[in-house]
This record gives C-alpha cells, structure tokens and sequence, in this order.
C-alpha cells in the first residue's frame, strides 16, 4: 500500500498508522497541512473493508479539513483520523484510551473531535489521555445551531447570485433532513417566509415542521422531484449524482450536508445544468468554527462574526465562479490554496 504514490495523497505532512495490540486499536491519523495552524478533524470509526479503503478516507478527509478551516478563516489546519472497526462491537474504554495515547505523541500537530461513529462520551475517554480534543461535552457544546445558521446565510448569498435578491421570501425550498442543523434551518427559511417542502425518515421530525413551518411534506424519494428553487440537502452526503440530477428543479443547491457530491465531476456537471451549489464544506463551516471556539478561546462574538462571515465567502466564490466562468467547487477549492500559500509566504519571509 504506497502512500506517496496513493492517488489521495496530497503533500500530507505526516500519516501516523497506530495500532495497539492489547484493545485492537488500529487507526489512521493524518495530518494534512498545519500551515495556519493545528490540524483539527474529527475522527471516524467505520467498518472499512481493507486498510486501503480507510487510507483513501483519511487522506480525502484530512484535505478538506485543511480547505474547510482555511476558507473559514480559522487559525487551524486540517487533519482527519479513522479508526478500523464496528462501532456497535468494538469500543471500549481501554480502546479510546490507547486511542488518546496516539493522539497524544503528535504533541497537539492534530486535535481530535467527534465524527461520524464517534460521540462524545467516546472523546471524553479520548480527553482522558491527552488534551488534544474539542467538541467535549460541557464546553463549547452542539455545534449544530451555528451549522444551521451558517447554512441559511449561505443561501442567502446564493440566492442573491441566483435569482437577484438574498430575500427568501416566496422561494419554494425542499429540506432534505430534519435533524439537529435541518430542522434550525427550515426554520430560518420559514421565518423569512420561505414555502418548505420537506422530508425526514423520522415522522415525527416531519410532522413538528408541518405543524410549526406550515411545512409541505414529502415522501424521502420524491424530495427529489419537488418542484421548488432550492434544494437544501441536510442529511446524506452523495446525493447529487446522475441519478437525482436527472429529477431535481432547483437552480440552487445549498444545505449542510457532508460530502453532498457523489464524485468530483459533478462540480462541472451542475455547472453545466446551470445550478448554483454551495460547496458543501464552505457553507456547512459553522460547526468547524464553533468547535474552533474551543480549542482557541474565541469569545461568543467572534464565533458570531465568524459564522456570519460565511455569506461572504460565498458571495466571493459565486462572483468570481462567475467572472471566471467555472464551477463553484474547483474555486472553492483554489481561493483555499491561495490563503494557504500566501500564509506560508508571511512565514518564510
Ligand atoms: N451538526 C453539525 O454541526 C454539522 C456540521 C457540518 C456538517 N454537518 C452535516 O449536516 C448533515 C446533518 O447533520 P445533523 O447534525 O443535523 O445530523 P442529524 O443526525 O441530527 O440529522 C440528520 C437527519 O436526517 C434524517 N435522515 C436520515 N436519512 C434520511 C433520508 N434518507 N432522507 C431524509 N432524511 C434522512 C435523520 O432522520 C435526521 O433527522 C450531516 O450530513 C452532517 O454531516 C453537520
């Protein structure tokens, strides 16, 4: 298994392969980039097939991180940890505490938070072997409200870029997931007087928002047929892919999902079809920015200014996206380059 030959690697600067012999531990740490500082990422337990599939994962991952914080201007870099294993079968707190022991000998290069499979009684066993953690519970807490907000403001700039005015009012929006960030954002939109159709496999979730939002409720396939200017993904990552672009109306895809893209070729794809995306990891950043609240000691009004600073990020993609005739993503991806760049510049003056 190369690595500096592996088609994900991309000028990591250190990939640590744990593996501890008393718990099974084996996990992959890396740490991407520490140009603007520590590399934060979440750390993500899953069932892998082969250790090159996990190898994959970690690498992608950790790259976005470092494009993620970039872009939202924090003091972090990126970096991303995946542990080999079945979640419902192979915990256990000697297993997080060699966990955090790993964590710990990178010396704070890599903060630990939660990810998918991981919760925070899992990081709380984690935090006890090393400070290099964020997301603990009773400190900066659910960073899902500052998620939700991030979101509905990065709307806002795509539909100024989309349809001439950032007012929602009016505009049919189809929420897909109505869970801790889905359902705050539905309730921005509808606040603004935003028509929501809506779909969650929890009824319940589903039924609160039509009773509260006067929300229009939709089986979870036929979401993607809504007839409805916006589709706000909120709970699956890939699926904006061949199948659903074939059904879906809406001339702007803006929600907080992860990993919203089923691959990288759908960027140009929803260029072509003339939809505006948000890329996913710039307008989903308010979690990153409330976990960053943390570990750098922001006060409550920085993490404010921070989250709101979302909407211009965007409306600077879409504008120049635009100029520039290109998809949205790929600029995305080249301002976070540039900020790293022209940061390593200041530092080897
Ligand atoms: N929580 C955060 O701060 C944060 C930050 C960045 C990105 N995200 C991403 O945003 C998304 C939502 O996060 P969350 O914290 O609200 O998660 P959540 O688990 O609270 O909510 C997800 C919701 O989606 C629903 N769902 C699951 N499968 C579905 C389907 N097929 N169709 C429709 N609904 C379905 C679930 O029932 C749940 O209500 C995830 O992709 C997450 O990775 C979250």
């Amino acid at each position: 298994m190369a690595l500096f030959e592996h088609k994900e690697f991309d000028n990591h600067e250190q990939v640590v392969f744990c593996h501890d012999k008393v718990t099974g531990l084996k996990a992959i740490i890396a740490v991407h980039d520490t140009t603007m500082g520590p590399a934060l990422g979440g750390t993500r337990m899953w069932s892998y097939a082969n250790s090159e599939e996990a190898l994959t994962d970690v690498l992608r991952l950790s790259r976005g991180m470092t494009y993620k914080s970039a872009l939202a201007g924090l003091p972090l870099g990126g970096g991303k940890a995946v542990i080999i294993g079945d979640a419902k079968k192979d915990k256990s707190e000697a297993f997080f505490k060699a966990y955090g022991r790993f964590v710990n000998a990178l010396g704070g290069k890599y903060i630990t938070a939660e990810d998918v499979n991981i919760r925070t009684s899992d990081i709380a066993i984690v935090a006890t072997e090393t400070a290099y953690v964020a997301g603990t519970e009773g400190k900066a807490g659910d960073p899902s409200p500052h998620t939700a907000e991030g979101t509905y403001l990065g709307l806002k700039a795509a539909a100024k870029h989309a349809f001439g005015s950032e007012d929602l009012s009016g505009l049919r929006i189809a929420v897909q997931g109505l869970g801790a960030v889905g359902y705050d954002f539905a309730e921005y939109c509808a606040k603004e007087g935003a028509k929501l159709v809506v779909c969650d496999v929890n009824q319940e979730a589903v039924d609160r928002a039509v009773a509260e939002l006067g929300a229009e409720a939709v089986s979870i396939d036929a979401i993607y047929d809504a007839d409805v200017d916006v589709y706000a993904p909120c709970a699956l990552g890939a699926t904006i892919n061949d199948e659903t672009l074939k059904r879906i109306k809406a001339k702007v895809i803006a929600g907080s999902a992860n990993n919203q893209l089923a691959t990288p070729a759908h960027d140009k794809i929803l260029k072509d079809m003339g939809i505006l995306y948000a890329p996913d990891y710039v307008i989903n950043a308010g979690g990153v920015i409330h976990v960053c609240s943390e570990a750098a000691n922001f006060s409550f009004e920085e993490t404010a200014a921070r989250v709101k600073a979302i909407y211009n990020t965007l409306d600077k993609i879409f504008t120049r996206a635009t100029a520039e005739n290109r998809p949205t993503g790929e600029i995305a991806d080249e301002m976070a380059r540039e900020i790293l760049a022209k940061k390593l510049a200041e530092k080897t003056a």
